[in-house]
C-alpha cells in the first residue's frame, strides 16, 4: 500500500516523515525520484523544474510513504495533505531564508488551497486525510498518519479555512 504525504513547503513533511521513519514506515522522498525528469533551473524560485506530469505517469509505486509537495499527483491508496496557517507558514518560510517573492509565491498557494484543489482533481475523497500542523508536533501529526494508514482513523478534508488571510499579510 502507497501513501503520498504531499503540502507546501514548510507545512511539515520532512520533520513528520522522519518521525514515520523512525516508526518503522519505508519512506521515499520525491526529490529522489526526479532526477530523470529534470527540465531546467528556475532562478527567480531557486528551484528545479521538473516535467510532474511524466515524473507521476511513470512513477513505480512502492510499499511505504511517498512525501513531496508533487505526491498528490501520484496514484496512491490514501492520500494526507498537510497544512499550516498562513501568518505561521510564513514565519517558517522566512526563517528558511526564502526570498520574499517564494515566501509570497507558497503562503498564498497556502491559503488558496491550491493542494487540496489539485488533489481532488485525481483522487477520490475517501482517501484523503488533510491534516493542521500549525498547533500540533510531528510526533502528534505522525501519529494520526499512522492511525490513518493501519485504518485506525478515516479520511477527513475541508476544515481549513485560511481566505481570512487573503489579501492581508501575504
Ligand atoms: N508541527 C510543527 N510545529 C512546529 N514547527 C514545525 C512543525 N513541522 C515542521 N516545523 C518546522 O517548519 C520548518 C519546515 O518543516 P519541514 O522541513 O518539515 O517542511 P516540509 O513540508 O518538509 O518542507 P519542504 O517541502 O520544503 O521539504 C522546519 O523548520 C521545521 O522545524
Amino acid at each position: 500500500m502507497m501513501t503520498c504525504i504531499s503540502g507546501i513547503p514548510g507545512t511539515g513533511k520532512s520533520s513528520v516523515s522522519a518521525v514515520l521513519k523512525r516508526m518503522g514506515h519505508d519512506v521515499v522522498l520525491q526529490n529522489d525520484t526526479t532526477g530523470n525528469y529534470f527540465i531546467c533551473d528556475d532562478p527567480d524560485r531557486d528551484a528545479a523544474v521538473i516535467d510532474e506530469d511524466l515524473w507521476a505517469s511513470e512513477f513505480r509505486p512502492v510499499n511505504g510513504i511517498v512525501e513531496g509537495h508533487l505526491t498528490h499527483l501520484l496514484e496512491c491508496d490514501r492520500l494526507v495533505i498537510l497544512r499550516c496557517r498562513p501568518d505561521v507558514l510564513k514565519e517558517r518560510l522566512v526563517l528558511r531564508g526564502y526570498s520574499p517573492e517564494k515566501v509570497h509565491e507558497n503562503v498564498e498557494a497556502e491559503a488558496l488551497d491550491t493542494i487540496l484543489i489539485e488533489a481532488l482533481e485525481n483522487h477520490k475523497e475517501d482517501i484523503i486525510l488533510e491534516l493542521d500542523t500549525t498547533e500540533r508536533t510531528p510526533e502528534e501529526i505522525a501519529t494520526e498518519i499512522d492511525d490513518f494508514i493501519h485504518g485506525r482513523r478515516g479520511a477527513n478534508f475541508g476544515n481549513t479555512d485560511w481566505s481570512e488571510y487573503l489579501g492581508t499579510m501575504i
